[in-house]
């Protein structure tokens, strides 16, 4: 993919780009967010994991400056969302969950119009906006830039959406389910992106998705909402060791498959080894993946355990 000129930080976000204490959202009478706490830093990957109706949309407009907030400190690139201008806007990305109306522009015109709503925002640091043909290359649509929006396939309409995010060369990027819809070219090119986005660019990204496999490669860091709370927040390796999860051991002896779950793989495989040595093939150790972490943090918090499962990560996190 062409075209992700790096540009410096901008001075003013030294720390976290997003930080998030005790943030509360009521709907009605019901409590939805009930203290949540998080930070991102400058080209960090942070990705938001639960359930449907967790709260991860409401946290991402809440922090995009679309939600009023019940409670809580929230800042982003040294601002509170619900006060940010104009100026403050045009250094974010946001891709949203649902299409846009679009269908009557043709990608490139769209994409033309768009850029030139950043461009009186470009510093010496950001050079505003993207090139939009690069751009457009960039997202893989170039054989279709002349085409209607409503011409255009699902996954080519929320490649259309990636490009609206970035064409402003956003320090942080929001990105609400990006991949829905994308096919597996698609989704590890999008994947390619983020990372370039993210290394070379150092642009903080903050992604929701429900697909753990998409989690494990893209972040940095995972955050598990449940319950209205952060109940899990680490790399997948770290998520791994916070459950207690037993490894399953599977070998072939003989021509004959055996599997055995241990909560200690290396002495059992020391002590296979001891017990046959030669005649053990195809040996392989899997440990907790992050869907046995994400399934054990939800279901905890869907047997009414969310509150302990938070205080004990906050416990292990000190
Ligand atoms: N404007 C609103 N008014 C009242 N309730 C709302 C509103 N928006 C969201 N909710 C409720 O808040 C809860 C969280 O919704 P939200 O869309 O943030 O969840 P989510 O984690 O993004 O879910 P999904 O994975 O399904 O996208 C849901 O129970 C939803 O019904």
């Amino acid at each position: 993919m062409a075209g992700l000129a790096p540009h410096p930080a901008s001075g003013d976000t030294e720390g976290a780009v997003v930080s998030v204490r005790d943030l509360r959202m009521r709907y009605g009478d019901v409590d939805v967010l009930k203290g949540v706490d998080f930070t991102a830093e400058r080209g960090e990957v942070v990705c938001l994991l639960g359930p449907n109706g967790a709260g991860k949309s409401t946290t991402i407009e809440i922090l995009e400056g679309f939600r009023m907030r019940s409670a809580g400190a929230v800042n982003v690139l040294g601002v509170d969302p619900a006060k940010g201008d104009e100026a403050w806007r045009a250094r974010l990305g946001i891709v949203l969950q649902s299409w846009r109306d679009h269908g009557k522009w043709r990608v490139r015109e769209l994409l033309a119009h768009m850029a030139r709503f950043y461009a009186p925002y470009a510093t010496a640091a950001a050079a505003r906006p993207r090139d939009v043909d690069e751009l457009i290359a960039t997202v893989g649509l170039t054989e279709h830039a002349d085409k209607k929006i409503s011409a255009l396939s699902g996954g080519q309409r929320r490649r259309v959406d990636v490009a609206i995010g970035i064409v402003g060369k956003p320090e942080l990027l929001f990105l609400d389910e990006p991949t829905a819809g994308f096919d597996p070219e698609a989704r590890r090119d999008f994947h390619d992106l983020v990372h370039r986005l993210a290394d070379e660019e150092d642009t903080t990204i903050v992604l929701t998705t429900h697909d753990l496999d998409e989690a494990e490669k893209l972040a940095d860091r995972i955050l598990i909402l449940a319950g209205g709370r952060i109940v899990a927040d680490g790399s997948a390796d770290q998520l791994a060791t916070q459950i207690e999860s037993d490894a399953e051991v599977k070998w072939r002896r003989d021509g004959q498959k055996f599997v055995h779950s241990t909560p200690d793989a290396a002495a059992f495989v020391r002590e296979l080894f001891a017990q046959y040595g030669d005649d053990i093939t195809d040996l392989e150790v899997r440990r907790a993946t992050l869907e046995d972490v994400y399934m054990t943090m939800v279901h905890r918090h869907e047997t009414g355990h969310a509150d302990d499962a938070a205080q004990e990560f906050t416990k292990e996190s000190r």
